[in-house]
């Protein structure tokens, strides 16, 4: 592992690193926010959506004054494979590609070579900042925004027991019935349409509701909820299975990063006490 950079914030330190990942077959960048002390800390992975790197939560979100407050660590990774070899839509679409991995293990060429996400975020990369940093593997949780909402929500229904808290904004909630998820998954998956069930958080929550109660912000005014977010469909879906789950929505808000900074102290705190 390689530190590409590290700065003081809020008396931790905000740092990247890069390593190369044998999961995805290139080397990774991501984010890691160490708060002041000893440990060991909970730890909190965050997923970022379409088109980020490692970069944006932690440049945009506005996290580290209170996750210095209350002693998390924050792991940010970047969303997708990068680097030669690593395949791209073939049009350069935002959508799909580098910069959106959508959090899965891909099964079909040429996607299934480099585009692991899952395992890498499941896997490889709890393993790598289990070894490097003061983290204490028993008090996890996953949070994110859009696709990785997403993926935050299919990882911790996938893997309740691993990461036990779980929050997100804006997330793609049902990807199997939306234009991005459907376009990433027939790529990705195939056509197959009964494997997109492992990776759709509305399917899973129908199978296997988690203990923990799930918290989704969600903007009124987000140019995305209607075609793409849907959180209704979670809402219904996770009512019927007894999944605890609070939706907030929350009034003119859009889907950036604004968003995101002005309720991610709550997320934190939420988090935090559940951990
Ligand atoms: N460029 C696209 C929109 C891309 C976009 O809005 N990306 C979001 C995540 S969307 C779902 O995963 C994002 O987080 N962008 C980075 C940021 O820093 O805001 C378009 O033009 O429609």
């Amino acid at each position: 592992m390689e530190q590409k950079s590290a700065v003081k914030s809020f008396g931790g330190t905000q740092g990247v690193y890069s390593h190369a990942s044998e999961t995805l077959s290139c080397d990774m960048n991501f984010a890691v926010y160490v708060p002041e002390g000893k440990g060991p800390f909970p730890v909190l992975y965050w997923l970022s959506g379409l088109t980020c790197t490692e970069e944006n939560f932690i440049t945009k979100a506005c996290a580290q004054r209170v996750a210095a407050e209350l002693g998390l660590v924050i792991v940010a990774p970047d969303t997708s494979p990068r680097g030669e070899g690593v395949p791209d839509d073939p049009d350069g679409a935002y959508d799909f590609g580098l910069g959106a991995g959508f959090y899965l293990n891909a099964t079909e060429e040429p996607w299934s070579t480099h585009y692991k996400m899952y395992d890498y975020v499941t896997k490889e990369l709890p393993t790598l900042i289990e070894k490097e940093f003061l983290v204490d593997a028993a008090r996890a949780g996953i949070f994110g925004h859009s696709m990785g909402g997403h993926g935050a929500m299919t990882i911790h229904l996938k893997n309740s027991a691993t990461f036990k808290t779980c929050s997100a904004f804006s997330p793609i909630v049902a990807p199997s019935q939306v234009p991005w998820g459907k376009k990433a998954f027939s790529n990705y998956l195939g056509p197959d349409e009964k494997t997109w069930i492992d990776y759709d958080a509305a399917a899973l929550v129908s199978a296997r509701p988690s203990d923990a109660e799930i918290l989704i912000d969600q903007g009124t005014a987000d140019n995305f909820l209607e075609e793409q977010l849907k959180p209704e469909i979670f809402a219904e879906a996770a009512t019927k299975a007894g999944q605890k789950f609070t939706l907030r929505m929350q009034e003119g808000y859009d889907h950036s990063y604004y968003f995101i900074a002005s309720f991610i102290e709550d997320h934190l705190r939420w988090h935090a006490g559940r951990l």
